[in-house]
């Protein structure tokens, strides 16, 4: 069985995918600190209490931190006895092509939802994942990752507005009723709310006029759902397509190992 881990800048999510569907998914903040015997606890742990006895025999990471994948690694050797492909080294190959600027190292979580993508839906695609910061990966006809746009997270957003103003509080994110906030927390959110709703499709009417032609446009990530209930910004929303896509970049590789 097959252990795919996403690690983003916010939470990892772990999930067991059996060759079909997945068994369990669990969720943890991202730290560098924790070890590898921490993982395992913590794995093992849940496994037990939901039942779940899996023979792990393989392991794939995506990480946007670099620093967690060593403990990662020893996890995947120490307690799976295994050598995981992680997304972005040179020995975990991907089925599609990626064409950026020589020497841009594109975040390993951006290729992934780019496979995941092309996989379930074909070529010509925006992928826009909420995570930590809101990524809209641009997924050619053939599958090719070709760039894309980075922008500050809704969360992030929010954050920054409460540590450089003294009177602004921490806020929640939610959609607000109505535009015109009548106290400091409604003004923020709508701020937040209806600026990313702009955001969003300010950038994707611009990527399909770039590109002249149509494309579908995907959701996922954390806060995907707070979007995708309004305003038809989304053709599509996938829950955990990160994941979906580390499992066909798994069989992909063990493809070409058995070739
Ligand atoms: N269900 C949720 N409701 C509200 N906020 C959420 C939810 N899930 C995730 N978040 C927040 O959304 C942001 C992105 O989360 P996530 O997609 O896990 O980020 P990353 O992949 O960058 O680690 C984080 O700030 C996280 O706290
Ligand atoms: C843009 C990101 C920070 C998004 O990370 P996340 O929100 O998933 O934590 C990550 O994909 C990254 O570090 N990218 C490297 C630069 C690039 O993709 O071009
Ligand atoms: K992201």
């Amino acid at each position: 069985m097959l252990l795919a881990i996403d690690c983003g800048n916010t939470n990892t999510v772990f999930s067991i995918w059996d060759g079909e569907r997945f068994l369990a998914t669990w969720r943890t903040s991202t730290e560098h600190q924790r070890t590898a015997d921490q993982y395992y606890v913590w794995l093992s742990t849940l496994m037990e209490f939901q039942g779940i006895e899996a023979d792990i025999t393989d392991m794939i990471i995506s990480s946007t931190v670099p620093r967690v994948v060593f403990n990662l690694r020893v996890l995947a050797d120490r307690y799976f006895n295994t050598r995981p492909y992680v997304v972005g080294k040179p020995d975990c190959r991907l089925p599609v092509d990626v064409r950026v600027d020589a020497g841009t190292a594109v975040g390993p979580d951006r290729l992934v939802n780019t496979v995941a993508g092309y996989d379930l839906y074909g070529g010509d695609l925006i992928v826009v994942d909420f995570g930590t910061a809101t990524t809209f990966d641009v997924v050619a006809g053939d599958g090719a990752y070709v760039g894309g746009v980075i922008a500050p997270g809704v969360n992030l957003s929010l954050e920054a507005l409460h540590q450089a103003a003294a009177a602004l509080p921490h806020v929640d994110i939610t959609k607000p009723q109505r535009v015109v906030g009548t106290n400091t927390v409604a003004c923020m959110q709508s701020g937040v709310f209806w600026g990313y709703v702009g955001l969003v499709r300010e950038i994707c009417d611009r990527i399909k006029a770039e590109r002249d032609r149509p494309m579908r446009v995907i959701s996922t990530g954390g806060l995907a759902p707070l979007f995708q209930q309004s305003e038809d910004l989304f053709d599509e929303w996938v829950d955990e397509l990160t994941m979906h896509g580390l499992t066909v970049i798994h069989s992909y590789n063990k493809r070409q190992e058995t070739a």
